[in-house]
């Protein structure tokens, strides 16, 4: 399979020099367990970054936290420019922003077509939402699967369906959470190549994974939490040959 991102609906603005989102001093707690200990962190637009961590480390929180998921302890999260700390999820996602989580956001007892349809609805006229759903699945390369239940495809199909779902907003910037888990080596090589083709298309992308196979051939730059705070970043190759991480994350994987 191949996937057929020529471009995303957002083109990059090269003149803005502010990062597209920006955490400052980001603390989550849980009752008395601090998930996220003071995140400072930017990522401009065009970017295609990884955040990689031992379990526990807080990524998922941090995505969560973007997504207005759940709120801030403390700290202030900007994206373009704009405060949106308080704002509610469903505001961020009319401002660009998207996620697809790591628990399948799929309907199964629907059918494909279905499950686009309540992606998109909200985002073009009726009239248009057919023309659209043509499009995003041809973006990611499932447009030959033709209308089956959900809960039929394979996993890896499901997981670009919900990728397709996620673009319906039309992102600036997209969050990934473990794309490609649970995928054998040819889905997980499928992933990898739509991943990159949305972001040389445009669109900025910042994912999670555990799998550095992946990260390598994916991501141009890696954060590295460690009990919720930011430890390292750097290029895959600096984050590959630092003894600091390789001790307290890559030696255990
Ligand atoms: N809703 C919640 N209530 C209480 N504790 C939570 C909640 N969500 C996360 N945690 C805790 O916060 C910490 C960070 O969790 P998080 O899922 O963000 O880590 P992670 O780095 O994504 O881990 P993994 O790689 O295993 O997915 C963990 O100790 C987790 O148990």
């Amino acid at each position: 399979m191949k996937s057929n991102v020529t471009s995303t609906a957002q083109a990059i603005d090269v003149s803005g020099t502010e990062p597209l989102l920006e955490l400052q001093s980001i603390i989550k707690q849980f009752g008395g367990l601090t998930a996220v200990d003071g995140v400072n962190m930017k990522v401009d637009r065009g970017e295609l970054r990884c955040l990689i961590g031992p379990n526990g480390a807080g990524k998922s929180t941090v995505f969560k936290l973007i997504m207005g998921l759940y709120a801030p302890t403390q700290g202030q999260i900007r994206f373009k420019g704009q405060d949106i700390t308080h704002l509610n999820t469903w505001k961020r996602s009319r401002l660009g922003l998207s996620i697809k989580m790591q628990i399948p956001g799929v309907y199964g007892e629907l059918s494909l077509r279905d499950n686009m349809r309540i992606a998109v609805q909200n985002y073009v006229p009726v009239r248009k939402i057919h023309e659209e759903i043509d499009r995003l699945i041809h973006l990611v390369g499932i447009e030959n699967l033709g209308n089956p239940l959900v809960k039929n495809l394979s996993h890896g199909q499901q997981q670009w369906l919900e990728i397709a779902m996620a673009l319906a907003s039309k992102p600036d910037l997209l969050l990934l959470d473990e794309p490609a888990a649970g995928m054998g080596p040819e889905e997980t090589e499928f992933t990898a190549q739509l991943v990159r083709s949305l972001n040389k298309a445009g669109l900025t992308i910042l994912f999670i994974d555990h799998d550095m196979e992946f990260v390598r051939t994916m991501a141009e730059k890696v954060t590295v939490l460690h009990y919720g705070k930011p430890f390292a970043e750097g290029s895959m190759s600096e984050i590959e040959s630092n003894k600091d991480v390789i001790r307290i994350y890559l030696g255990s994987i």
